[in-house]
């Protein structure tokens, strides 16, 4: 009998195919005592399989290349990580086998690590997989990992690692569905870089049986198991209509009457850019700087590294508008270097700006970094700062700038229900601003975006954030001065349309949902747009929102 189950949709598309379950995760060992004099033996086998896990992880890397070669060379530092292993070598000297010593040494350290915010928190799964590779070897069982299979199928798990998804076959894997993970987690980030359809957040997903036939629709985020011949031709015919639009789909955005709104992308860093090009962004409307800082949470990258890294981004995108993000440290982003003490609750804490204002010289390093790599490029280089709660922290900002000589514009992210509320009184020192719907979405609800138990109000459709995006953007419009989003809210195609007639002035997404939103918004005029936000905002939750929005917009 066919079932709707309903999760998050991270990347678009749709895929119909067999479950196939990802290599479940290793056993636990058994907590056995050894006799001392295995120890130094239990050790040496600890150490060998640890660095064969390292050698393996490293080769993965270098067979798959970019975005997903960081990633497992960072999984091959875990596995090689010298407090780890002198952990592990700890406890066999008390008695335990090299596996259990592996297995609870791990524990540790990921206890550890899911309490120190978001970032760190999302690399807890690749820490599991790196647990799961050294404990498989030990015992000599399979490496957990992606399904052997010649056909293509549908990849099913609880939540994917890197090491496995950076290897696989885009003809093989149709789509993924996993029952954690959220929009940032690694298994959304590199369903999008791979162009697959992906649910994330299903409730249940582990359980559906392998072999079951389900039809993945990453754009509504909805699967359906055993889905019958009506639902098949309807979901495939909508599959063929978008992959036909999309195909023609080219050029500006620009609503079907000739409205503009530029359509950026959002990168994390120079390997973003050929994925932005290609899906013919039109500039970046936010690249987050914050990655270039993670590497060493010691100190904050050189001037000169600085310098090169935003270079290598401006010269992509010459005549175009390259928005970057100043360093958006704390909450979900923990810097060593920036907070020595403990935040009891850092979402609230210093975080993006307040951090920096703190620390002026990093600021001015990366302020400085941007005005030499932006020298002599015709590039237009325009500068936000994270978390601007009112007027006060935009001059501060703005006057950051100039101290450090930056011929670009600068802006402000609107992240925080203060700013949106007083964007006119921000105007008044900065040149644009940005609306962060993520972060506004969690100050408006009060709803930690790190939360599944809360994610109903992280739900971008909620008319109350409309509220807010619609005053900032009224705001801006009346100063003269552009209002984009970069928040995730964007990258929905519908909703692109409702921000449009909210009159948001650019969208910026990450590079895969380019296509899809420049396309929907290729459908529909301006005013119809302003129709559908007014549905939207005339409703009193997310759902009923976006159901409006889409009547609106479809005519009914
Ligand atoms: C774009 C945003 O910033 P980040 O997701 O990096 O916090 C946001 O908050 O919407
Ligand atoms: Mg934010």
């Amino acid at each position: 009998m066919e079932t709707r189950l309903r999760g998050v949709g991270v990347s678009h598309g749709v895929a119909i195919g067999a479950v196939r379950h990802m290599g479940t995760a290793v056993l636990e060992p058994p907590a056995k005592q050894i006799p001392e004099q295995e120890a130094e033996r239990e050790q040496a086998r600890a150490r060998q399989a640890m660095d064969a896990v390292a050698a393996d992880l490293t080769a993965r890397g270098h067979l798959a290349g970019g975005e997903a070669q960081d990633v497992l060379e960072a999984q091959s530092l875990m596995a090689q990580d010298p407090e780890l292993l002198a952990d592990v070598e700890r406890r066999i000297a008390v008695g335990s086998t090299a596996e259990r010593a592996v297995y609870d040494a791990f524990a540790s350290y990921r206890a550890l690590l899911a309490g120190a915010g978001e970032y760190l928190a999302g690399r807890v799964a690749d820490l599991d997989d790196v647990r799961n590779r050294i404990v498989a070897r030990l015992l000599g069982v399979p490496m957990p990992g992606v399904p052997d299979s010649d056909e293509p199928y549908v990849l099913v798990a609880r939540d994917l690692a890197p090491a496995d998804t950076a290897l696989l076959d885009p003809a093989l894997v149709l789509g993924f569905i996993t029952e954690e993970g959220g929009p940032t987690s690694h298994s959304a980030i590199l369903a999008r870089a791979l162009g697959v359809p992906a649910v994330v957040a299903l409730p249940g997903a582990t359980e559906l049986a392998e072999g079951t036939t389900v039809a993945v629709d990453g754009s509504a985020g909805e699967v359906f198991v055993s889905p019958g011949a009506r639902k098949r031709a309807e979901l495939e015919a909508l599959a063929a209509e978008r992959k036909a639009a999309l195909a023609a789909s080219t050029g500006p955005g620009v609503t079907s009457d000739g409205h503009r709104v530029p359509l950026l992308a959002n990168i994390g860093g120079p390997s973003d850019v050929a994925a932005a090009v290609e899906a013919g962004a039109e500039g970046v409307g936010l690249f987050r700087t914050e990655f270039l800082y993670l590497d060493d949470s010691e100190r904050a990258p050189s001037v000169e590294q600085q310098t090169a890294v935003y270079r290598s981004v401006l010269e992509a995108f010459p005549d175009r508008r390259v928005v970057v993000r100043v360093l958006d440290a704390g909450a979900d982003k923990p810097l060593a270097f920036l907070h020595p003490s403990d935040e009891p609750n850092p979402a609230l804490g210093v975080r993006g700006l307040r951090a920096l204002l703190d620390r002026p010289e990093v600021l001015r390093d990366q302020l400085t970094a941007l005005a030499s790599a932006a020298e002599g490029l015709p590039v237009h280089l325009e500068v936000m700062a994270p978390m601007v709660a009112d007027r006060a922290d935009a001059r501060a900002f703005a006057e950051a700038c100039r101290a450090a000589g930056l011929h670009a514009k600068s802006g402000a992210m609107v992240e925080i229900p203060a700013a949106a509320l007083r964007t006119g009184a921000i105007l008044r020192e900065v040149e644009f601003v940005s609306l962060g719907t993520n972060d506004l979405a969690q100050y408006t609800f009060a709803a930690d975006r790190q939360v599944g138990a809360v994610a109903r109000w992280q739900d971008p459709w909620q008319p109350a954030l409309l509220d807010l995006i619609a005053a900032s953007a009224r705001a801006a419009a009346e100063a003269g001065k552009t209002c984009g989003v970069c928040g995730e809210a964007a990258a929905d195609p519908l909703l692109a349309c409702v921000l449009t007639g909210l009159g948001v002035t650019s969208l910026s997404m990450s590079p895969t949902a380019l296509p899809y939103v420049r396309s929907t918004l290729a459908k529909y005029t301006r005013a119809q747009c302003e129709r559908a936000a007014g549905a939207a905002r005339a409703e009193d939750g997310a759902e009923e929102a976006r159901r409006a929005a889409g009547a609106v917009l479809s005519g009914e």
